[in-house]
């Protein structure tokens, strides 16, 4: 056997041998209590399994209060306490253990008072805390303006609640939920619970706060089936029945009105989505009208009020592009001019109604005899202008001739005979727009002259 081995065991076997003096709290069940002597609760245990888990055996070092106990470890009087949570004066003469056992701290009062959300609705109320507790180094510290009252013991403070010598008592639950099944404090309530919870670890005076890794390990290795077994054995106890359905009536009014906030709150989003539905709808309608009204406006900026042909103005800028291929393909192509004839005897005779009719119809004559392609336009009054597209001189002459006839076919209103003169000009090389349309002018000037309802061709 090496001489390092035998070293490990020679410490072990003094430390073994150690003995630790535990500090108790007398009074705090089911965490911790002497009963007959006998340390009990949660807090004893404990204890069996860090028996097993460390090297050490453990004496109990008696106390009539929580108060003296702390006086107790402060005079070094015992090694180490086994359950309490850290605090910053207690800092100042313990080192501790991480936290092994954790537990919620609620607020008990009278029925009479609504439910406490948290220490702030505690607001000018008096509140009982035991002597020594944590929540009394805690309390004032985060609520300076606090009415607290300092209790001997957790039975000292419920009772004071019970008799209205305090409005409230804080404390951990599973000990006030023991002490009012014990004592039999029925007209007291769990009436809300505060953020502070309880972490309990081992406190060991400072002289001892070496002792700390050992026992963390033990901690950990201490299964979560011990310590539901614990935890079920001591905390096991049966509500007050008043208490938990107060706790309940709260939760499903809270849950109700929860539901009831989302529910209104879906209302109003359905009411809204609804509201932009019908206006987005309205926009929509809007927009269509408006594109129909650009549509019509841009239509009639094209065209001819009466006739629906295109307008003079549309007429010259399409026969400029148009004009611009001809030039640049060499192509040839052919410009009408009509013009009705004694139409103005129309008017005179039937009034200018009649008239209008009449060059309704024309124009319907005339857009049937073109091709597609063809460009018609009213010139100005009774007079018409055709752009022929590639098309020759004899051709227009052609479809001239077609139109004469179909106008002398055609049944006016009134039964009014019709007839019309026209001029037809091709283009040519070198040409320009405003000669091209004049050729043609001439051509119907001709016809005219030569007894109108004939058809004159401008000689090139
Ligand atoms: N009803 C109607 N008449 C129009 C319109 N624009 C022009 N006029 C008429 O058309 C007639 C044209 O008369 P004139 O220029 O003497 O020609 P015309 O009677 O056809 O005789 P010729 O052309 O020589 O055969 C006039 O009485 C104008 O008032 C129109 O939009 N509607």
């Amino acid at each position: 056997m090496s001489l390092a081995l035998l070293c490990v065991f020679g410490a072990f076997a003094q430390e073994k041998n150690q003995q630790l003096t535990f500090c108790v709290d007398p009074d705090w069940m089911p965490f911790e209590g002497v009963i007959n002597g006998q340390h009990t609760g949660i807090a004893s245990d404990y204890l069996e399994i860090f028996k097993q888990l460390t090297p050490y055996s453990f004496t109990i070092k008696p106390s009539p209060s929580w108060h003296q106990t702390i006086e107790q470890l402060q005079s070094n009087a015992c090694d180490l306490t086994l359950m309490l949570n850290r605090t910053t004066e207690r800092e100042k003469f313990l080192s501790f253990s991480m936290p092994y056992f954790f537990g919620p701290n609620v607020l008990v009062s009278k029925p009479n008072i609504p439910f406490m959300q948290g220490l702030p609705a505690i607001g000018d109320m008096t509140l009982g805390v035991v002597s020594g507790y944590r929540l009394l180094e805690e309390i004032p510290r985060n609520y300076p303006k606090m009415k607290l009252k300092i209790m001997d013991s957790e039975a000292q403070g419920l009772k004071a609640v019970e008799q209205g010598e305090i409005d409230v008592y804080a404390g951990s639950l599973y000990s006030i939920n023991l002490t009012i099944n014990q004592l039999e404090l029925e007209t007291l309530k769990i009436n809300g619970w505060i953020s502070l919870q309880d972490q309990l670890r081992i406190g060991f005076t400072k002289a001892n706060a070496h002792l700390i890794p050992a026992f963390n390990q033990a901690i950990d290795q201490i299964t979560s089936k011990q310590h539901n077994t614990i935890l079920n054995k001591w905390t096991n106890v049966k509500i007050v029945k008043q208490t938990d359905n107060t706790l309940l009536y709260y939760l499903t009014a809270s849950a109700a009105i929860i539901f009831f906030i989302f529910l209104w709150r879906s209302l109003v989003n359905m009411k809204v989505f609804a509201a932009l539905h019908d206006k987005n709808q309205e926009l929509e309608k809007i927009k269509e009208e408006l594109t129909k009204a650009n549509k019509n406006l841009e239509y009639r900026s094209f065209h001819d009020n009466l006739t629906n042909l295109y307008n003079r103005h549309y007429f010259m800028s399409t026969v400029k592009d148009h004009f611009n291929n001809v030039l640049r393909h060499q192509c040839i192509s052919a410009i009408m001019m009509i013009d009705l004839d004694f139409f103005k005897k129309i008017n005179d005779e039937h009034g200018h109604n009649v008239g209008d009719k009449v060059l309704q119809q024309f124009s319907t004559v005339l857009s049937q005899v073109l091709r597609a392609g063809d460009i018609a336009a009213r010139w100005g009054g009774e007079e018409f202008i055709v752009l022929l597209p590639k098309t020759t001189k004899v051709d227009s002459i052609a479809l001239a001739q077609r139109l004469v006839k179909a106008v002398d076919e055609t049944t006016f209103e009134l039964n009014i005979h019709l007839t019309i003169s026209v001029g037809v000009s091709q283009s040519t090389a070198n040409d320009d727009i405003a000669s091209w349309i004049e050729r043609a002018d001439i051509a119907l000037y001709q016809a005219k002259n030569e007894g109108r309802n004939c058809i004159k061709a401008f000689a090139v």
